[in-house]
């Protein structure tokens, strides 16, 4: 195989590893061809042969930026915590199969491993690949891997498992369907090429046989990258700017309320550097809320729709002014409106990092879109995060009327695996 080489420009990854613009796919896939005679389409066979040589550089096009950026998969978090979005992600929980137990699901997460490092490198899976992503490359393809509350006592580690991973409390707007919630072990995958993301999830998949089946799998999606004029927050299926508040690597208690500490100590101390994701399938009453006038849709989000900003005035990055009146004395950001309830300074500090994707399976049985957010939530501990959040939104949020969780899911996402580590090995090994 070729040496890649690195035509970057080291953009720094938001998770401490680097994000490369590399042409490490092309190279790769002319160093495969040469050997085994295949010829990929946008390979010329001029190329082909002065990469195998070693001659002059190849003549092949170089992959867009799009399609050349790639995610280390080694390094102290692991990807796609905070990575920045991708367009296309796959969620997929299973359950160990009987019989299996400490001993095969080491060597699944072993087999995973590699597959994540390979694939994220934009190389072929190992094995008899599927061939689906051929021509493009690594796309910030990420592979993240977490453990459910199931896992620990089907793989005799109950003593390791962390607090952290006790059950969510029921919250009284939940419609949870068990089927699809929970599970052993949870992959989320994202790339910013559709056919790069199942092409990961088929391998994923496929490393999975005879240790663990699929429980459930869950589709999503963002706006394409280059979409729009210059970088913007993402908007949901409600039409909203949704992320503008999150957590930024910037900010000096950023890795305290997303990862686990280094000096983590008892049950959860393979989990440092790691972070729990809790997940949720919450549906939106589309037909409901398209139903609603403008401002009263910026009413039950106390921001505005068209770019963000709160409706105390500013732009979308101003702080919200929660004692602002209007000229009826009533808060102009309304005591029920979820950006109100979800501040961070309505809970106590509490903070997440919400990193969610859309998605739509078609019409439900009602008749009414099966559309809405993959709800993912990062944090250091999800009694300091998710859970006294969604308390409180349970309680009052002016948005609840227009969503229903329909499934949940908590997993603990160990930190980042070292060259030539796999992840989850300080669990499974220690
Ligand atoms: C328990 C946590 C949360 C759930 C569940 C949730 C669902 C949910 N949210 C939106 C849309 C928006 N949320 C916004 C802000 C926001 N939401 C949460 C938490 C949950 N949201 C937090 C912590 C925050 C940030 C609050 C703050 O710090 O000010 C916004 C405003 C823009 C932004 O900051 O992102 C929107 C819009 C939907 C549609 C949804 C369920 C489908
Ligand atoms: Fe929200």
């Amino acid at each position: 195989m070729s040496t890649p080489v690195n035509t970057s420009d080291d953009t720094p990854g938001n998770d401490g590893t680097t994000v490369e613009m590399s042409r490490r796919r092309v190279l790769g896939t002319l160093g495969a061809a040469g050997a085994g005679g295949l010829v990929v389409g946008a390979v010329s066979g001029a190329g082909i042969a002065s990469a195998v040589s070693g001659e002059s550089a190849p003549s092949a096009p170089a992959l867009t930026t799009v399609g050349s950026t790639e995610v280390m998969f080694h390094g102290k978090h692991q990807a796609g915590i905070t990575t920045p979005l991708q367009s296309r992600g796959h969620l997929i929980a299973f359950d160990l199969v009987p019989g299996a137990g400490r001993k095969e699901a080491a060597a699944l997460l072993r087999r995973w491993s590699t597959t994540a490092g390979t694939l994220m490198e934009g190389k072929p899976a190992n094995g008899a690949d599927t061939d689906i992503s051929l021509d493009a490359g690594p796309s910030s393809l990420t592979l993240t891997f977490g453990f459910g509350r199931t896992f620990f006592d089907r793989t005799g580690l109950t003593a390791r498992r962390p607090a952290q991973l006790d059950p969510l409390p029921a919250f009284s707007s939940d419609v949870l369907d068990p089927k699809r919630s929970e599970g052993d072990l949870w992959v989320q995958i994202g790339a910013d090429d559709a056919l790069v993301a199942f092409h990961a999830l088929r391998a994923v998949q496929k490393d999975a046989a005879g240790a663990a089946r699929v429980r459930w799998q869950m589709n999503g999606f963002n706006r394409s990258a280059g979409a729009t004029a210059k970088p913007m927050t993402a908007r949901n299926l409600m039409g909203q700017v949704d992320g503008t508040n999150n957590p930024v690597p910037a900010q000096s208690s950023f890795d305290q309320r997303i990862f686990v500490p280094d000096g983590a100590s008892g049950a959860q101390a393979w989990m440092a550097g790691g972070s729990y994701a809790v997940v949720r399938r919450i549906r939106m009453l589309l037909d409901d809320w398209e139903g609603l006038s403008r401002p009263e849709q910026e009413q039950v989000i106390g921001r505005r729709k068209s770019d963000g900003a709160p409706l105390s005035g500013g732009s979308e990055t101003t702080p919200l002014d929660l004692n602002k009146l209007g000229a009826d004395g009533k808060t102009v950001i309304p005591n029920n409106a979820h950006s109100r309830i979800s501040a961070p300074a309505q809970n106590g500090g509490a903070a997440m990092l919400r990193r969610p994707f859309s998605y739509h399976d078609g019409i439900g049985a009602d008749g009414t879109p099966d559309a809405g957010l993959l709800f993912i939530a990062w944090q250091a501990d999800p009694l300091r995060g998710f859970v006294p959040v969604q308390r409180k939104l349970d309680r009052g949020d002016a948005l609840s009327a227009f969503i229903r969780h329909e499934t949940s899911g908590l997993f603990a996402a160990p930190g980042g695996p070292a060259t030539g580590e796999y992840v989850g090995q300080r669990l499974l090994e220690a």
